[in-house]
């Protein structure tokens, strides 16, 4: 499918926001921006001065000539100023849910929703928009004022979003981002959380002081509109729109008398704009009541190295023998879905074989057995991380290696200070049921740039042929498993393995 994004939005005659900000954000995401425009505002860096609404026969037809034949992936809705358009809107969004061949995904940024008298749009509207539109809305970006006019419910302390955001839930939208731009429940911080009811993210920055904030609400929900058109997850998106924000912010600049516009820098790849993401133990995590036991720690024993190299992955102490011989410096043994009893000794014997060829072993999954022999290092995945004790593997010494599949994932375990970081899966693999899509050479070397004080391994369907392309994205080590399990002559692919690797990665961070 496309990427196609349509905004719905007002015209911003400063250009700061609205439908010319989302263009430029859809843009300089890489997705494919098309526009319906609500209304002409007049306005400049120091006032609205005019506000009209579009008839609605140009609103319809809009709506009419791209549904035609330039159908969504995403929508993203913005100053909505006629409570005619609000309900045209409702109508068709509900008409495209049940009709196109992939529905649309719909972001509503609740713009001119205001407690304080409705400045840019028409009395009654606030009323229809909760009735009729918000139910069509997939996930609902508003600030904290808007919160309270939407919802009822006042955000005053760290309890009070978890019922706000069930409340909107119960209105029929399918997820809210409250958005920290103008509250703070933590002195500097922009924190902005997410929910969908089920599960709950929450994401900092310190907040960007001497900087231009036109714009920053339109900017925000594009950018997470612009991501989610490129299938990244909702988490992913979130992630990558902060940053683009905080990019946005940090070169925003004046062009009149007033207040001046966020900035449009393409794709975020500065560390310091990424958020940092809440774990549940911590001061914040405490007042939002994050589940999970998540906590940040001192981090774990790192590795001797930043490039572990070759990494192979297998399922029995004959293989990790055979490979050490070979040379191979860091193995796993990962063996699937058996009792602890019946893996025991392997992983006795696994042990002491890394031991006695000086090699990295790590051992998947099975983290108390680990813990208890000494292992070099333990593999968890996600789901893992979130059962195993954690702080006991640190204070047993353990290397630690996390597995990642994206921004959200790779940030949160960054934060846990592992010993590496896997990202995965990279290419379709025939060894494991992912259950997302590959990531692809360009994401990867995203990741990588970002985890540049992290070591890192690529897996998932990597070959030889793959191999030069993979260690140009700048990761520290590859991880395989049929590679060399399937191969032949295991012995020459470990050659040329390291032969690939032993090149200098061209890639520029
Ligand atoms: C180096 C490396 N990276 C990723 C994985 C996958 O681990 P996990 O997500 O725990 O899945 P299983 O391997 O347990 O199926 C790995 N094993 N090694
Ligand atoms: C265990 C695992 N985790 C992510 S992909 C994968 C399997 C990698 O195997 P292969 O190298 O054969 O694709
Ligand atoms: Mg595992």
């Amino acid at each position: 499918m496309n990427n196609i994004v349509w905004t719905i939005a007002g015209s911003d005659s400063s250009a700061g926001a609205g439908i010319q900000a989302d263009i430029c954000t859809f843009h300089d995401l890489g997705a494919d921006g098309c526009s319906v425009i609500s209304a002409v505002t007049a306005q400049n860096s120091q006032a609205v001065q005019l506000v009209e609404s579009v008839s609605e026969k140009m609103f319809t037809q809009q709506l009419a000539s791209l549904a035609e034949d330039m159908p969504a992936k995403v929508i993203k809705i913005g100053l909505l100023a006629s409570v005619e358009h609000v309900k045209i809107l409702a109508q068709q969004l509900s008409l495209y849910k049940q009709t196109w061949a992939h529905k649309p995904f719909v972001i509503y940024d609740p713009v001119a929703v205001a407690s304080t008298g409705d400045e840019m749009a028409e009395e009654g509207i606030n009323e229809v928009i909760k009735t009729q539109l918000l139910p069509q809305i997939d996930l609902l970006t508003p600030n904290a004022n808007e919160v309270l006019t939407l919802s009822g419910h006042a955000l005053i302390s760290g309890e009070s979003f978890k019922p706000a955001v069930d409340k909107l839930i119960d209105m029929g939208c399918g997820s809210v981002l409250i958005k920290g731009g103008h509250f703070e429940l933590v002195d500097n911080v922009a924190l902005d959380y997410w929910s969908d009811g089920k599960r709950e993210i929450a994401l900092t920055s310190p907040r960007l002081t001497d900087v231009h904030t036109h714009g920053t609400g339109c900017t925000l929900a594009s950018a997470i509109a612009g991501a989610m058109a490129l299938d990244y997850f909702i988490e992913d998106a979130l992630v990558i729109a902060k940053a683009y924000l905080n990019q946005g912010l940090k070169f925003s600049k004046a062009l009149g008398a007033g207040e001046g516009s966020v900035a449009h820098c393409g794709w975020p790849t500065d560390s310091n704009d990424f958020p940092e993401i809440v774990l549940p133990e911590s001061s914040i995590g405490y007042e939002l009541d994050l589940p999970g036991n998540l906590e940040a720690g001192p981090g774990f024993t790192p590795c001797d190295t930043q490039q572990l190299g070759l990494y192979p992955v297998v399922d029995s102490v004959e293989w990790i023998e055979r490979l050490l011989k070979m040379g191979v410096k860091t193995i796993q043994l990962r063996i699937k879905d058996k009792h602890d009893d019946q893996v025991e000794q392997q992983i006795i014997d696994a042990i002491a074989l890394g031991k006695a060829y000086k090699a990295r072993l790590f051992i998947n999954d099975y983290w108390q057995l680990a813990v208890k022999h000494q292992a070099y290092g333990v593999h968890l995945g996600q789901e893992d991380m979130d059962v195993a004790d954690l702080a006991l593997i640190a204070d047993a010494g353990l290397r630690i290696g996390l597995s990642t599949h994206g921004y959200y994932e790779l940030l949160r375990a960054q934060q846990l200070k592992p010993s590496y970081i896997a990202l995965g899966h990279i290419f379709p693999t025939q060894t494991k049921d992912m259950p997302s899509d590959p990531q692809g050479l360009e994401r990867l070397a995203k990741y990588a740039a970002l985890l540049s004080n992290t070591p890192t391994v690529a897996i998932g369907g990597i070959n030889l042929e793959r191999a030069p392309a993979v260690w140009q994205c700048g990761v520290g080590s590859i991880a395989v498993v049929t590679a060399i399990t399937k191969a032949e002559d295991p012995q020459q692919v470990i050659n040329q393995f390291n032969q690939v690797m032993s090149q200098g990665s061209t890639y520029v961070k």
